[in-house]
């Protein structure tokens, strides 16, 4: 196991109180009209706000905690590791390699879905490179969804179709295979960690292109520090 640091606990994964496990918000969730709801495991901020929906008013809602009463959520959020000051000075990464170390905290983190999404009608389940690739494949196969990989620019070697977006520290583009996914499909978004939302917001537009229903977006880890905003699908901070 490699060392964990001594600055615990871990930015992402916050443990719930009990209070906030009893006002944890009713399975399954119900947003507005148009709003993509996004959910992590453990305890969601109230400062994250979804937004959007039809009529043109913008209409508030909260990113969902998973699980935040579960016993399992402890030994996920203390099998991650944060290192400060990677990729640059001032960001503390949250790194999902010390999960994978841990097979109960991995298979935790994958039941965990699981049990949420079995009986949700899921056609497919799009993971965002690179670290929704580990998470989403395993989901996919238990809740019998195709997975579809929504990749870095020039990897995938059909036709695609793209979407540019923001990141924490930089900016990137996401494709995705044109036909991989078609206008009946009900789509799960994967990936580890929502910081600033830019990434999930170019999964949804891909997928809404095509015609695509996405349920939800599902991650691991949300960094509390970051205010994450959807607009009709565009980030707004
Ligand atoms: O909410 P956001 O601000 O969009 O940031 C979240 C994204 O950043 C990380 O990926 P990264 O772009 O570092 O790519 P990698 O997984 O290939 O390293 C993370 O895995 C998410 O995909
Ligand atoms: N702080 C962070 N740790 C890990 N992945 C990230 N992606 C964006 N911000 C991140």
């Amino acid at each position: 196991m490699l060392p964990l640091l001594p600055f615990q606990p871990r930015l992402g994964l916050r443990l719930p109180s009990a209070a906030a496990a009893a006002s944890a918000p009713p399975f399954p969730p119900r947003g507005p009209t148009g709003v993509v709801s996004v959910v992590v495991v453990g305890r969601a901020r109230s400062s994250v706000r979804l937004t959007g929906g039809g009529g043109g008013g913008r209409r508030r809602g909260s990113a969902l905690a998973m699980a935040s009463g579960d016993a399992r959520v402890a030994g996920i959020a203390s099998s991650i590791r944060v290192i400060p000051d990677f990729p640059k000075p001032g960001i503390m990464f949250q790194d999902i390699t010390t999960l994978l170390l841990d097979p109960k905290a991995f298979r935790d983190t994958i039941d965990l879905f699981v049990e949420r999404y079995k009986d949700q009608g899921i056609t497919v389940v799009a993971g965002v490179e690179a670290r929704g690739f580990i998470f989403g494949p395993p989901i996919a196969l238990a809740i019998g969804a195709k997975f579809v990989p929504l990749r870095k620019p020039k990897k995938l070697p059909g036709e695609v179709i793209s979407e540019e977006y923001s990141l924490e520290y930089g900016t990137d583009k996401i494709e995705m295979h044109v036909g991989a996914v078609e206008a009946n499909d009900r789509a799960l978004v994967v990936d580890d960690l929502i910081a600033t939302g830019g990434t999930l917001c170019a999964a949804v537009k891909l997928l809404e292109r095509v015609g695509a229903k996405v349920v939800e977006c599902a991650c691991v880890i949300e960094l509390p520090e970051l205010k994450v905003c959807f607009a009709s699908n565009k980030l707004i901070n």
